[in-house]
């Protein structure tokens, strides 16, 4: 799934970007900032700063309302609409509400990304459940969501999100469900996947982890965007 462009430069680059919801207020104002390909980044702010909605416009489920978006190198606003699929694929989403499939077991629910990108039923039997044991699921492989504790559902999100090592991993609130000891091991996970090329961002609440990992802090304040 690695795309050469992803190995240079930003893969993501916001200039004086605005969101707003309607015709409410702007609830983001001039954010800009950029990911270098292979960087890890914090998201911070209290909530209903715009951590969401920030990464909402990274994953293509929210347009900016004023301002420049490039991904991989591609300009938001100008793409053509075809073409943003194919750059959504490259990234992957831990939802703050799990988003899981109900009726797909666990294993089926992390197996759905390598589906989609072709990959053999061998590979899948081979990397899904090492995966999921790996996040402490191994007695859960067939369990449907609806079956699973708040942090189970979490575990299983985060394994579908990692699975197809995407060139971008957005998390948010990745870790809000489980005690401090699992979070750390995720965390690990996250780290595992950036070593191997993955941008990382994840957004959190959780100050134990973001003091104890020596990664940048970008900081979501009054609609303003600073460096922590
Ligand atoms: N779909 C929407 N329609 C209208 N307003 C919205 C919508 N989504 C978010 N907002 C508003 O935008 C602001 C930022 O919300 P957002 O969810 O991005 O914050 P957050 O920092 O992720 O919060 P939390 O940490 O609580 O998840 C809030 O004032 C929220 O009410």
């Amino acid at each position: 799934m690695r795309h050469p462009t992803a190995d240079r430069a930003n893969v993501v680059q916001f200039d004086n970007v605005a969101v707003r919801y309607g015709y409410g207020p702007e609830i983001l104002q001039d954010v800009s900032f950029s990911l270098p390909a292979g960087s890890f980044h914090f998201l911070t702010g209290s909530s209903g700063a715009g951590k969401s909605s920030l990464l909402r416009l990274m994953y293509l489920a929210q347009r900016q309302s004023r301002g420049r978006i490039v991904l991989f190198g591609r300009d938001i606003a100008t793409s053509r609409r075809y073409e943003l699929p194919a750059l959504r694929r490259r990234v992957g989403v831990v939802f703050q509400d799990f988003r899981l499939l109900d009726h797909l077991s666990a294993m089926d629910n992390v197996a759905l990304p390598l589906r989609v990108a072709g990959a053999s039923e061998n590979d899948i039997r081979k990397f899904v459940p090492d995966l999921l044991t790996w996040v402490g699921l191994a007695d859960h492989l067939h369990a449907k969501p609806p079956t699973l504790s708040g942090g189970q559902k979490q575990r299983v999100a985060i394994a579908r999100a990692v699975i197809g090592r995407p060139d971008l991993l957005l998390a948010d609130e990745p870790t809000g469900n489980v005690d401090d000891h699992i979070a750390m091991r995720l965390m690990y996970l996250f780290e595992e996947l950036n070593k191997l090329g993955t941008t990382v961002m994840v957004a959190t609440h959780n100050e134990n982890l973001v003091s104890r990992l020596p990664y940048p802090q970008l900081h979501l304040e009054n609609g303003q965007m600073r460096r922590g």
